[in-house]
């Protein structure tokens, strides 16, 4: 028998009562952001839930963390309060269980319609770092960038490889993208140009939200790493790559990706996605001790990436992936982010690196998918290389169970004109 709730959840809803991603909304412009949980086309709002006394375990009964402008108190209490208010939120929504069911006044104020909510950034973002773990993206970017000689650098196949992002400049979904201005990358013997970005690409990522996080000097052991991630979210680390090309040697992504990050604004739990997970794929040479993990694991997660070119009102589906093409693992990932002692805190966000496929149309940006500009794109009558002023680029992931979707909405942004 499939979990059912008394909300009535749409079969292809992404949010059904398996779900239960936690986000930060306003219910109205002036009201205070705080967190609620997804339940098909509503949002439930925890502060309501927690003052009704209705989180009643140990972990929860006299906290304040639902009371919080963002999730990072939450996150900070660690795997079991997570577990406690899974269990507590399952149960109050189930079909067959009456207290906010039968009670139409908490329902009222518990429940509210997904569309009049405006969600926000669902945690403080302290730090972001992010890695570069598709091997078909690595070789890709290698051959672009750098030529048929070495693709992938020896380096790769032994450490995660990350550059520290800019936590500043992460948005919420629907946030509007200011087109880049900066040094392009010259050609031949010409000098770099400077202006609006000629080569704005997006690229398709997960990012994993750090829970509890480790005291400086103590590393996170990397069969214990995945009771320091909540759960995950879409990113759209957008870039500039022309900008980048020119910058990046030798220290690595600047100005190029520090203008924009776009995440979505629900995070789905790793307790959600455990049904779907599945084996990583094997790694050969086989990784350092510190991290080779017992269990080594990836989800079923589909992804795909659409744009609605500017003028146009349709979307035109331009790569379709999966999370299960990441060679290093986000357990690995952590593990080795603290490997030095360096500390992770609540809120602090790992993207995974661009997500792509062995397969052409599996690619997860511009970049590749029109080889840097040389094999334009069709969609809906137009064609691209890089994304133009008014395209609008959205992100979708979801994992298909057994007649329920477990799946994250949305992670979408349009590009404005750069500043005159
Ligand atoms: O290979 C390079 O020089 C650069 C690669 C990227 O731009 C990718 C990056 O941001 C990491 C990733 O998304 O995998
Ligand atoms: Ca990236
Ligand atoms: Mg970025």
């Amino acid at each position: 028998m499939v979990l059912k709730s008394f909300v009535e959840v749409h079969p292809d809803s992404h949010f059904p009562i398996q779900n239960l991603p936690y986000g930060v909304f306003k219910a109205e412009p002036g009201s205070e952001p705080r967190p609620g949980v997804a339940i098909g086309d509503y949002v439930l709002d925890l502060a309501v839930v927690a003052s009704a006394g209705l989180f009643d375990g140990p972990n929860l009964k006299n906290s304040d963390c639902f009371n919080q402008p963002n999730l990072n108190k939450f996150l900070g209490l660690g795997r079991p309060a997570w577990k406690e208010a899974r269990s507590t939120l399952q149960k109050l929504l189930s079909a067959d269980e009456p207290i906010l069911r039968d009670n139409s006044s908490l329902r009222q104020r518990a429940l509210l319609p997904m569309g009049k909510v405006q969600m926000l950034l669902p945690i403080a973002i302290g730090d972001y770092t992010d890695f570069f773990a598709s091997k078909h993206h690595a070789k890709n970017c290698g051959l672009i960038f750098r030529g048929p000689e070495n693709p992938i650098n020896p380096n790769w196949f032994h450490i995660p490889i990350a550059y520290h992002g800019r936590a500043s400049s992460i948005v919420i979904s629907g946030t509007d993208i200011i087109r880049p201005r900066g040094q392009g990358h010259p050609t031949g013997n010409a000098l770099p140009y400077f202006g609006p970005s000629r080569k704005l690409d997006f690229e398709l990522e997960m990012a994993a939200v750090v829970g509890p996080g480790n005291e400086l000097g103590k590393p996170v052991d990397v069969n214990e790493a995945a009771d320091h991630i909540f759960g995950l979210v879409l990113m759209n680390d957008w870039s500039a790559r022309d900008i980048q090309a020119w910058e990046y040697v030798p220290l690595g992504p600047f100005l190029g990706k520090s203008f924009g990050t776009t995440i979505s604004p629900w995070i789905v739990t790793l307790d959600a996605l455990e049904p779907f997970a599945s084996d990583a794929p094997e790694q050969n040479p086989p990784p350092l001790p510190y991290l080779a993990e017992k269990e080594s694991k990836n989800y079923d997660i589909s992804l795909q990436v659409s744009i609605v070119p500017a003028g146009q009102k349709d979307a035109c589906i331009i790569s379709r992936s999966n999370f299960t093409h990441l060679y290093w693992t986000i357990t690995q990932q952590l593990a080795h982010h603290t490997i030095n002692g360096c500390n992770l805190r609540p809120g602090d966000l790992l993207g995974t690196g661009t997500i792509s496929g062995p397969e052409p149309d599996s690619y997860g940006c511009l970049l590749e998918l029109t080889w840097n500009g040389q094999k334009p794109l069709s969609l809906g009558g137009t064609t691209r290389t890089f994304l133009e002023d008014g395209d609008e680029v959205f992100f979708t992931g979801c994992c298909k169970g057994d007649g329920y979707n477990v799946g994250f909405g949305r992670c979408s942004g349009k590009i404005l004109p750069s500043p005159p």
